[in-house]
């Protein structure tokens, strides 16, 4: 035996209760013996109650809602059963219409509506619904009875909220059921006192009349069919990665339903639940989904936590004074009072210093609950015992729930990071002993980004997002938005990484999606969508999205961006960037962004700084950490000068390019700065050893550097990329001597940068067949490590170490390796 519960919007259209019909009529052909119980159609109870207080209020446009009611119901006969039936049903319709009318009337006469009068006038709506689709499937053929539950649901007469009385009421129940062979549709939420008075059974009252019937007839299994599909790991509103929860257990589907899953409402399902009958949710409009059986054992699972929930708008009062320590009866008196002005107390949290008690409450009866308090513990106050009863607004809860997290350690560590790691704080702390729900409130504005990250870490086999904002769309920008493309699906499904491109900007246009930017197709939508780029408007949109597990990326060379670094940071976001400006100004600011990202517990990623890809500043890194010391560095830092010296240098010097021309080639083959003079002047090399010098633990200032010219003055003092070609051409002479003299020798020119005694140094040497750096080709970048621990032989890197794809890919591996960091 199975009951079956339609909800409001099951019922709610002629298109859904043609579902219920399907619905039905499968089971009866299946041969199940089944029970039905109904809503009213979705909005009526509502629109009763309203037509009750307009009533009351002498407002007698009242009678135009009632219409609308009726209207629907004789819509869905008109649609659903065939002509020569309908009169008939119209006809009795028109009946209870005409007798919510007269009771109308006479509510407008007497001006008065008691408890008693709404809940009959509320029951109405299920009358009707139950009415109208037991006719549509007797017109169907089906033997079927509308059950009127007043004559078996018997209560007391608490109206609004009545009490079941379960012996009269399971043997009229039994009883009818027993003498009726004909398939029972039911009116769900109405009872009726001893008395015959109309009742209704409160929240979730239609649940609780197919749970009465199914413990009653010790039914097999009650199926609450509603508009989901079934129970979801989160609200799928807030949490698009939500999904549906195959098994969950009584205890589990109450922590979280009071935590604002609405799905249904467990209390209600109690007497099922007293005669272990298993329930299963189910959705009417995709009724092939399996849905959610809550039952008291769930089946094993595969992660640690059930689902996660929240009450969005709370308040938090603080009970809080030295004259509470210890003292017994200040809790008694704190909640006796509030219990005496029936305020519902969502969550207490009090440390074991007793030094105060918080607890949150609806926000709308705060100041009233700060009166009452203020009032019932004037005494404490005026001693000093207690110093104040504080109220902070504007917050939320977050209950992470789940049997699973009983007795397994590790899952408070986890939830705490991720919210740390993500810059939420955490005002307050609730777990009960059960260790089946913890939690936590939070500054509302972060709601969204704590949700989405802790689903995000809890359930594992579904990727993380890593939500990604790049600025600059140059060679490198474009580079790596390629690789990400191609990467995707691996990250995915093999790192279980999403990376989803939420932000994108250039010199002329910016765009930012929450949803994230197709990568095959970032470009288009840039131009079509984009709006003139701001980097204040673009860093405050960011702020607004407060994205969990957010990245920002500069691949540009600008200067100025480099000041939204600390914010971002500050913020919580990490940055990475192959942009040098940050890392080589003022020594302060470099050491404070270090600060901020330690601090905040953020990552600031720079490798492509030096050497593009090569991991020069990783091993650097690792060698500090481990504590070596550092006593030479002695480089090859520019991709762009290498490549020119090694091209330049090679082949027969009758036909061998120009000096102009190589610089070219380094600038089409993407090695060179946005403005190649940064490579040329040697700025780019002396910005590369600063950093490196300061990775090392050495306090240097850009003054410190000093940079032997390559170039003419004459070049550096280009006004802009073309004339300094042109300057080029004109020196090309110049360049050409430098290297016969160094060819004549036997040697090669080397733009060598070098970092000793505090002193860094760049300069162009010519270098023999002995030294290590001769034999370099290509853009090939070398780096040679003397520490403590390499001292007799250094530790050398090498590579090439300027060009698009080698820079993007070192750029991608910062931003996995935050992706790794935040899981
Ligand atoms: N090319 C390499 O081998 C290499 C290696 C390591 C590091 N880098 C660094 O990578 C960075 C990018 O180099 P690139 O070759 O891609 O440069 P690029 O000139 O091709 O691209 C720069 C991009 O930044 C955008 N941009 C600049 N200023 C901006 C601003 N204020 N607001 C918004 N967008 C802005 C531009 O519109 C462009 O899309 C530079 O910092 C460079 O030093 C390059
Ligand atoms: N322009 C740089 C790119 C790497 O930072 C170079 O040539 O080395
Ligand atoms: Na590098």
């Amino acid at each position: 035996m199975f009951v079956l519960k339609f909800g409001g919007t099951s019922v709610g259209s002629i298109e859904s209760i043609k579902q219920v019909i399907q619905i039905i009529e499968t089971h009866r052909e299946q041969g199940d013996t089944i029970a039905v119980v109904l809503s009213a159609m979705s909005g009526v109870t509502n629109q009763l109650i309203e037509i009750g207080r307009m009533a009351t209020g002498g407002n007698q446009d009242y009678s135009e809602l009632v219409r609308r009611i009726e209207d629907r119901h004789f819509n869905v006969v008109k649609a659903l059963i065939p002509i020569k039936e309908q009169s008939k049903v119209f006809a009795s319709i028109r009946g209870v219409i005409n007798e919510l009318e007269d009771l109308l009337r006479g509510v407008s006469l007497i001006r008065e509506l008691t408890p008693r009068t709404m809940d009959l006038v509320m029951g109405f709506g299920e009358r009707l619904s139950t009415a109208v689709v037991t006719e549509c499937l007797r017109s169907r053929g089906l033997s079927v009875a509308f059950c009127d539950a007043r004559k078996i649901i018997k209560t007391d007469d608490q109206f609004s909220h009545a009490e079941v009385d379960y012996t009269l009421t399971n043997e009229l129940v039994q009883a009818h059921f027993a003498k009726e062979t004909a398939l029972q549709i039911v009116t769900g939420f109405i009872g009726s006192t001893e008395k015959g008075e109309t009742t209704t059974l409160g929240r979730g009252g239609s649940d609780y009349t197919a749970s009465i019937l199914g413990a009653a007839l010790n039914a097999d299994r009650i199926d609450i069919w509603t508009d989901v599909d079934g129970m979801m790991t989160a609200d799928p509103r807030k949490v698009p990665n939500a999904f549906n929860i195959p098994t969950i257990t009584y205890a589990e589907a109450m922590e979280l339903s009071h935590f604002g899953a609405k799905v249904i409402y467990p209390p209600s399902l109690q007497p099922a639940f007293a005669r272990n009958i298993p329930i299963r949710v189910l959705n009417t409009f995709n009724p092939t989904h399996d849905g959610t059986v809550v039952s008291r054992t769930a089946e094993r699972r595969q992660y640690t936590i059930t689902g996660i929930s929240s009450i969005d708008d709370i308040a938090l009062v603080n009970v809080q004074g030295s004259g509470m320590i210890g003292v017994a009866g200040v809790s008694a008196k704190l909640f006796g009072v509030l219990a005496r002005h029936r305020i519902s107390v969502i969550l207490i949290s009090q440390a074991s210093s007793e030094h105060s008690i918080c607890f949150a409450i609806d926000p709308r009866g705060a100041e009233n609950v700060k009166a009452i308090l203020d009032m019932e513990f004037a005494t404490e106050i005026a001693h000093g015992h207690i110093d104040n009863i504080s109220i902070e607004r504007d917050l939320s809860v977050i209950a992470t729930v789940g049997e699973g997290m009983r007795k397994s350690s590790g899952i408070a560590g986890k939830l705490f990071s991720v919210l740390g790691k993500n810059g939420v704080n955490i005002v307050a702390v609730a777990q009960g002993s059960s260790e089946i729900n913890i939690s936590v409130v939070i500054n509302k504005n972060n709601l969204s980004k704590a949700l989405n990250a802790i689903h995000n870490v809890f359930f594992q086999s579904e990727a993380r997002v890593l939500n990604l904002y790049l600025v600059g769309t140059g060679l490198i920008g474009k580079t790596l938005l390629k690789q990400i493309c191609s990467q995707y699906e691996f990250l995915r499904s093999e790192k279980l990484l999403k990376v989803c491109v939420v932000g994108l900007a250039n010199t002329k246009k910016m765009l930012l999606d929450p949803k994230g930017v197709a990568l095959d197709a970032w470009h288009e939508r840039l131009l079509t969508e984009g709006v003139t780029t701001s980097l204040p408007a673009f860093v405050e949109k960011m702020q607004d999205y407060n994205l969990p597990n957010s990245v920002f990326i500069d691949c540009t060379s600008d200067k100025d961006i480099v000041q939204f670094y600390e914010s971002l940071l500050d913020a919580n976001i990490s940055v990475v960037t192959p942009n040098k400006v940050a890392n080589s100004g003022p020594y302060s600011e470099y050491r404070r962004l270090q600060r901020t990202a330690l601090n905040r517990g953020v990552k600031f990623l720079y490798e492509t700084n030096v050497g593009a890809g090569l991991p020069i500043i990783n091993t650097l890194q690792g060698l500090i950490t481990a504590g070596d010391q550092f006593i030479k560095i002695e480089a090859i830092l520019s991709g762009t000068l290498s490549y020119i010296f090694n091209s330049f240098g090679s082949g027969d010097p009758a036909s061998r390019p120009t000096f102009a021309d190589v610089v070219r080639e380094a600038k089409e083959k993407g090695y060179t700065e946005p403005d190649p003079r940064d490579d040329l002047s040697g700025q780019d090399v002396a910005r590369k050893i600063l950093i490196l010098a300061r990775e090392a633990g050495f306090p240097l200032e850009p003054s410190d550097v000093t940079v032997k010219n390559l170039l003419p003055q004459s070049c550096l003092d280009a006004p802009s990329v073309p004339a300094f070609f042109d300057e080029l051409e004109r020196n090309n002479d110049y360049f050409e001597n430098l290297l016969q003299e160094a060819e004549a020798e036997g040697k090669k020119l080397r733009f060598v940068a070098s970092f000793e005694d505090n002193k860094a140094i760049i300069e162009l040497r010519s270098v023999g067949p002995e030294h290590p750096f001769y034999q370099l080709t290509g853009a090939d970048n070398i780096v040679s490590f003397t520490t403590e621990r390499y001292k007799d032989r250094p530790l050398v890197v090498k590579g090439p170490g300027a060009g698009a794809e080698v820079t993007a890919s070192g750029v991608f591996a910062d931003v996995v390796s935050i992706g790794s960091y935040l899981a």
